[in-house]
């Protein structure tokens, strides 16, 4: 499978808690690539928890870092990259991501609802009605992230391993419909 991507990165798109994180993390180690995750690296340059950067210096300046280590991202090469809910507004984002094969993890709001239930980390959702919060910025973002090469609708009840198994099995079909990996770049 390595082989069939050359090298080429895979960036994982969707709304919060549609499990690019916990998905990425188990791509990267069946494809053997590095497993990056922005959220993670935005915390480490900032010396700040997300939830710190958006109440001490907004959302625009989280947005920024969120920019700046994608783009230092885009030049790697075999590496799975978890990307942060909201990456897809940014149109200079798309220039980043698209160094790579990018595949949106759509998941169902309610399942979403259910799993993010109990969060405290994602500052977006600290909002009175999450689910209608959900479902406001998915209709936002849907356009969106339909512009992925690759999309892999989740279930209730699906394992992680099971949504990973889904998505390499997918790679082949998605690879025929594109120009060669060198084109991407
Ligand atoms: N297939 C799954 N089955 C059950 N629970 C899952 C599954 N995938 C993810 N989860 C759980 O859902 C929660 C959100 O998952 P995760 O953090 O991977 O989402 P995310 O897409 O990275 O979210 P964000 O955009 O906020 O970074 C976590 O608690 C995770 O353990
Ligand atoms: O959907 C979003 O805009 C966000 C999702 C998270 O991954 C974090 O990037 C942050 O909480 C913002
Ligand atoms: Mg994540």
């Amino acid at each position: 499978m390595t082989n069939l991507l050359q090298g080429v990165s895979v960036f994982l798109v969707g709304i919060m808690g549609t499990g690019k994180t916990t998905v990425g993390q188990i791509l990267a180690q069946q494809l053997g690539y590095r497993f990056f995750d922005t959220d993670v690296l935005i915390e480490r340059v900032a010396g700040q928890t997300i939830n710190e950067i958006f109440a001490r210096q907004g959302e625009e300046r989280f947005r920024e870092l969120e920019t700046q280590v994608l783009a230092e991202l885009s030049a790697y090469t075999k590496s799975v990259i978890a990307t942060g809910g909201g990456i897809v507004m940014r149109p200079i984002n798309w220039s980043y991501l698209h160094h790579g094969l990018i595949v949106w993890l759509d998941a169902p709001v309610e399942l979403l609802q259910k799993r993010l239930a109990e969060d405290t980390t994602r500052p977006l959702l600290q909002a009175a009605d999450r689910a209608e919060k959900l479902s406001s910025l998915l209709e936002i973002r849907r356009p969106l992230y339909q512009q992925a090469d690759l999309q892999i609708a989740i279930a209730q009840n699906q394992t992680p391993q099971e949504i990973t198994a889904k998505l390499i099995e997918q790679i082949p079909t998605v690879l025929k419909s594109k120009a060669t990996p060198l084109e991407w770049q």
